[in-house]
């Protein structure tokens, strides 16, 4: 059986998988396939490690635009797939690769058969971080060619291929890392009167910060602190003078967010006194909430579920987050959940997309970008 040209064209950028704002090959990669599209109604440009298209429509009257993400995950895969990374310790786990195929399937549909309407695609580099999404949206590359409205997909592990889920309103969550860094005094396992322990003071703390959620949040208002990482220790008999604590939080509302902030900054000085360590926050990037537009959100509902050929699922918010949502605060526009139906979920080393997903994709996608770029609304 021959395979989907854009399914190919997955696993081929599947094996490339790169850090946010490295991703020189998968520009390349871009480039390259962009190169041998017809040239007639298109124009690119770069913009850092990421690519601007725009195709030149037939009687435009605004700017429609579409995003996709480009960077991939500092995983290890574990697929055992044939085209799996070639890469080692980086994987596309967040399903980019299929967000790429994707966009350039788009644009291979609307160059040999163009809308109404300009369209513009995003390749955006570093969602994953440090956050490519404001910077992007700031750059001269971008504000030349700013569409009106502006959409976004993402792969969604729990729905099956032919399923769109979103909302109107909030759908991602507002995010900040966070990083911690404690100091104290290390010293010889023998001799702990002489050192200052972190594993004890690091240890305190990450249960102090589940207090957070649990004591200081509104129950009705969702929120999450998640430590992914500890970073202590060399040895079993040496104590440690440093510690090391990474994290994530997420919010539905920038109160909370400001709430939480408040309090990891009261017990970590309290961790600073009771442990006489001296200690140091850095919130990492931080990703506004993605917040669909109205009534863009509720027209390709509709849409969608009587035109599209698609199942619509109204879903609730998710606690993922996404810097997509700096382009809606400037941008109406919406993202939805496109399903793929996989056993192991977003950042598993194991994620395998239903990739029959693609071409439902690009379907989809372009017969929205037609009924929305003739002139229908
Ligand atoms: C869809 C998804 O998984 N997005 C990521 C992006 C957030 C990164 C952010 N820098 C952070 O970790 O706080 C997610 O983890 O939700």
């Amino acid at each position: 059986m021959n395979l989907h040209p854009f399914i190919g064209v997955r696993r081929e950028l599947h094996q490339i998988p790169e850090p946010g704002f490295k991703e020189e090959k998968t520009q390349r990669y871009l480039l390259d396939f962009l190169s041998k599209l017809p040239q007639e109604r298109l124009a690119i440009k770069t913009w850092r490690t990421g690519v601007l298209v725009r195709i030149h429509g037939r009687n435009p009257r605004r700017t429609l635009g579409w995003r996709t993400d480009i960077d991939g995950l500092p995983i290890e895969e574990e697929t055992g797939l044939p085209f799996h990374s070639h890469h080692p310790g980086y994987m596309h786990a967040c399903g980019h690769d299929m967000h790429m195929a994707i966009a350039l399937g788009i644009i291979d549909a609307l160059v040999r058969e163009p809308i109404d309407d300009d369209v513009v695609v995003l390749f955006q580099p570093a969602e994953e971080g440090p956050g490519g999404a404001l910077p992007m949206l700031e750059s001269d590359a971008f504000r030349q060619w700013k569409p009106d409205e502006l959409f976004a997909l993402h792969i969604g592990p729990d729905w099956p291929v032919g399923t769109v889920a979103t909302r109107p309103g909030i759908l991602f969550a507002n995010t900040s890392e966070l990083f911690i860094d404690l100091e104290g005094i290390g010293g010889h396992a023998s001799l702990p009167h002489r050192s200052n322990d972190m594993v004890i003071a690091a240890s305190q703390l990450a249960m102090q910060l589940q207090t957070i959620i649990s004591r200081n949040i509104d129950p009705l208002d969702s929120a999450i602190l998640t430590l992914g990482k500890i970073t202590i220790g060399t040895k079993q008999n040496i104590i440690p003078g440093k510690a090391r604590l990474e994290g994530t939080i997420r919010t539905l509302s920038m109160e909370s967010m400001e709430k939480i902030k408040h309090r990891v900054r009261q017990l970590v000085k309290g961790i600073e006194t009771g442990f006489e360590c001296k200690a140091h926050i850095d919130w990492g990037a931080n990703y506004c909430q993605v917040e669909n537009d109205e009534t863009l959100t509720t027209a390709f509902m509709e849409w969608a579920q009587q035109e599209g050929g698609v199942h619509v699922i109204h879903c609730r918010e998710a606690m993922a987050g996404e810097d997509f949502g700096y382009f809606l605060r400037e941008i109406p526009g919406f993202l939805f959940w496109l399903g793929v139906d996989t056993e192991h979920g977003l950042h598993h080393p194991r994620l395998e997309p239903k990739e029959e997903a693609i071409p439902t994709a690009i379907q989809l996608v372009t017969k929205y970008f037609r009924w929305r770029g003739n002139h229908a609304g």
